[in-house]
């Protein structure tokens, strides 16, 4: 079995690629790389030319054999990173925080992205490296990809998104619905992203608030972005269940979203050892029984 499940190779219309070599499980670890070269702040051409030549010379061979979707719009070295960075550091999807680090990585470039993706990356800053983890099995010859821009936009946002910054036209599984489906789809994606915030207001109404978790639930669900985006949902919802003293379910609900946590972004990251801390004692959030003890239920929204 080789060490790493994928091949790099030729896709048609999309430039480069990764196949995976073999099935992959889904919370498998598909690579674990180092940057070539890190970027803090806005990259400008003279930055990433800064540290470009502090590489060696077949490092900046490679570098300069990246893919640059911007040819001819902005200076090749910043074309090329623009082009081929990841976030380092948090990029939350949801709540549109962005990463302040960009960085280069030579293998992590190669994967092209999907509006439904079956990789995720992921930041661990305590080992300076970046993972890409399976969200789904994935079975011996599909195409690996990563996502590029916010799934839970609707598909035109995300065309125009994928268009101006990275030069192509998606046509993903999810990019690719049409008619009543994809109004469906975009309804689904831009509901999760309304819920978000309307979640975010519900701390004194845990039912309601319980409801809505639910819901963003079930809309990912539907649209296959269970396992990359609902571990903080889970988390929603223990808070809900944990102000209102419900020790069951709050452990419960802690446990769904480490388990997720644990599959996309790996047992050790931040995420999924803060999750872990609840679900050994659901009491040690701060929000434990700030609000009546009771019992949340009602009808689905
Ligand atoms: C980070 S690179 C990915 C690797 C690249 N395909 C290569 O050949 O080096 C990003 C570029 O890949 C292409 N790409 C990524 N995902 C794509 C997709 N779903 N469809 C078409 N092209 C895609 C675009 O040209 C994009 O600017």
């Amino acid at each position: 079995m080789s060490k790493e499940p994928f091949m790099i190779q030729d896709i048609p219309g999309k430039g480069r690629g990764m196949i995976a070599t073999r099935s992959i499980s889904s919370g498998e670890m598909v690579l674990a790389e180092a940057p070539l070269f890190i970027q803090t702040g806005l990259p400008t051409n003279a930055t990433v030319l800064a540290s470009v030549s502090a590489l060696n010379k077949a490092q900046q061979r490679e570098f300069f054999s990246l893919a640059n979707c911007h040819r001819g719009k902005l200076p090749p070295a910043l074309g090329i990173f623009q082009t081929n960075a990841l976030p380092c550091g948090f990029n939350d999807r949801i709540s549109m925080a962005v990463a302040t680090e960009g960085a280069i990585f030579l293998k992590g470039s190669m994967f092209n992205s999907s509006c439904l993706p079956n990789v995720n990356n992921y930041w661990v800053e305590s080992e300076g490296k970046i993972t890409f983890r399976a969200i789904r099995d994935i079975s011996s010859g599909e195409e690996l990809y990563i996502s590029y821009c916010s799934c839970l936009a609707d598909r035109e946002t995300r065309q125009v998104e994928l268009k101006n910054r990275f030069g192509f036209e998606c046509n993903c599984t999810a990019c690719s619905l049409s008619g009543e489906e994809r109004k469906a789809s975009d309804t689904r994606r831009s509901s999760v992203a309304k819920l978000h915030s309307e979640i975010g207001a519900c701390g004194a109404q845990p039912s309601l608030g319980l409801r809505k978790v639910k819901l963003a639930l079930r809309y990912l669900n539907e649209e296959g972005l269970l396992e990359s985006h609902g571990d903080s949902y889970y988390y929603d919802g223990f808070q809900f269940y944990t102000s209102s003293s419900d020790i069951n379910s709050a452990k419960a609900w802690a446990k769904k979203a480490w388990e997720l946590a644990c599959r996309n972004k790996g047992p050790d990251s931040e995420e999924a050892r803060r999750f872990d801390v609840f679900v050994q004692n659901p009491r040690a959030h701060p929000s434990f029984g700030l609000l009546t003890r009771q019992k949340l239920s009602g009808p689905e929204l």
